[in-house]
């Protein structure tokens, strides 16, 4: 299998060398040449088997022969055994016909854990096999950072430096990053915002003798390693209620678009999905995308699911080269707007295709709340604010007798303050997360200049 750039100017690369490149080099989303295809027999066989089992038979199909049998399967074991529910991802029903897929069980209870766990492992082994170390950096409102650095932390061939925007994160998402304390593990706190610290990861990524000597590795979902490992969960929750046999929708709590895309790929690859519903925050800019045709940045508010308070959403770029036709030459246009003047507009035969797949919808803040509120009295179950913002999204959609799957993103014990501010109940941290509050951090205050990060991690890098 072979990856190519949404730019169509970097090289293409096998699946070992596009998850070390994280970014291709023309600034550009590594994708598959073409999409391996899962047959509905195939789809079929996946039920009654194990999580890990599904993710070898899909995560497979991607990395080829690059990648030992043996080896891959305990990469993959290794991954999931550390989830604390024997499904991995399990399904809750919390209405009729309408189903939460729970991807908080992992060591930082949050849907990053279930690719960063496999991220994590492959990337070591391919350093280990070259012989090679590697400076891994990552941009987080809160999520990618904590499960990155729970997998990187202790690795003797990467040292981790992430980068969060200072104040806008809630306490136990920082909490859980700045008390791991192993010596490759970096936290820097930028004066900005999500945005701003992506910008900075992607201009590092950019500045290529940076990114050379420095030996550059991404672990944001701009890299496809994180892809890869996401889409094997829209299988397992669609074959739960039946498929191939029955159509499932899923509506995904949407930031930077790595999700949701995870779920294009699995449509992509066979899986019968109705539609992907695109759920975003008040910072809604993917759903005036979906209704206008133009994609128009106009600043972040703050809100109570922090993780997508995002206006750059990096993944949509994968999904518009699919819109275009694969016509990379379309995407740096749309690109190079963006850059230049904060906006673009979509091709009109691309936003016909990605309207035949997806639909958008918005939750506010008040409206936030009262899902959570409203689902807490109907079915005796507690939202965090991401998921909530998608089960209002999922609510608003048309009836249908096709099943709805949620996604949840996050344990409600993450956004511990809005969650009783919404319900009246603190949801308790889990027994080895306990005592956050009380552990010594350890973190870096930086400006917001690409410089002062280039600085701080040269002098601190193994990789050099
Ligand atoms: C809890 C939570 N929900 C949803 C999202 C949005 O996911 P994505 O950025 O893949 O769209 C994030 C962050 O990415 C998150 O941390
Ligand atoms: N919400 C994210 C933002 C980064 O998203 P990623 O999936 O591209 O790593 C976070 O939690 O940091």
């Amino acid at each position: 299998m072979q990856f190519v750039s949404t730019r169509g100017q970097a090289p293409v690369l096998g699946f070992s060398d596009a998850v070390l490149a994280g970014l291709a080099s023309d600034g550009g989303l590594y994708v598959p040449q073409s999409w391996p295809q899962v047959s509905p027999a195939q789809i079929a066989a996946f039920a009654g088997k194990s999580y890990a089992d599904v993710a070898y038979d899909i995560i497979g199909r991607f990395v080829g022969d690059e990648i030992a049998p043996d080896k891959l399967r305990a990469i993959i074991d290794g991954a999931y055994a550390s989830f604390r529910h024997p499904a991995v991802a399990p399904l809750v029903e919390i209405e009729s016909n309408h189903f939460v897929l729970e991807l908080f069980h992992g060591p930082t209870l949050a849907f990053k854990d279930v690719a960063m766990q496999f991220l994590s492992r492959v990337m070591d082994h391919i350093l280990t096999e070259r012989g090679l170390k590697a400076t891994i950096v990552g941009a987080t409102s809160g999520d990618t950072g904590s499960a990155a650095i729970e997998a990187f932390r202790g690795r003797d061939t990467t040292d981790i430096f992430i980068l969060h925007p200072r104040g806008r994160t809630s306490p136990v998402q920082r909490l859980q990053m700045t008390t791991v304390l192993d010596a490759n593990v970096h936290n820097i706190a930028i004066e900005g915002t999500f945005d701003d610290c992506q910008n900075i990861v992607k201009a590092m990524f950019n500045n290529h003798n940076f990114r050379d000597r420095v030996r550059l590795s991404g672990v944001n979902s701009i890299n496809w390693g994180r892809i890869v490992a996401q889409i094997v969960y829209y299988f397992t929750a669609a074959v739960s209620l039946g498929a191939p046999h029955r159509k499932v929708s899923f509506t995904v709590p949407t930031g930077n678009f790595g999700d949701i895309f995870a779920g294009y790929c699995a449509k992509a690859m066979g899986l019968p999905i109705e539609r992907l519903i695109i759920a975003t925050n008040a910072n809604d800019i993917l759903r005036r995308a979906m209704d206008t045709g133009r994609y128009d940045m106009d600043g972040v508010a703050p809100t109570i699911s922090p993780s997508m308070d995002i206006q750059i959403s990096s993944n949509f770029e994968r999904l518009l080269f699919e819109g275009a036709g694969r016509d990379a030459g379309a995407v740096v246009r749309m690109m190079d707007g963006l850059k230049q003047s904060g906006g673009f507009a979509l091709p009109e035969s691309a936003l016909a295709a990605i309207r035949r797949d997806f639909a958008a919808g918005t939750t506010g803040e008040a409206e936030t709340k009262a899902a959570i509120a409203a689902t807490l009295a109907q079915s005796g179950y507690l939202l965090d604010p991401h998921t909530a913002v998608a089960v209002h999204v999922a609510q608003a959609q048309p009836r249908s007798a096709v099943p709805m799957i949620t996604l949840s993103t996050a344990h409600p014990a993450k956004f511990p303050a809005a969650v009783k501010d919404a319900s009246g109940i603190e949801p308790p941290l889990p027994a080895w997360l306990a005592d956050l509050y009380s552990r010594e951090e350890r973190l870096s205050v930086l400006a917001n200049e690409q410089s002062a990060v280039e600085e701080f991690i040269s002098a601190r890098t193994r990789a050099a």
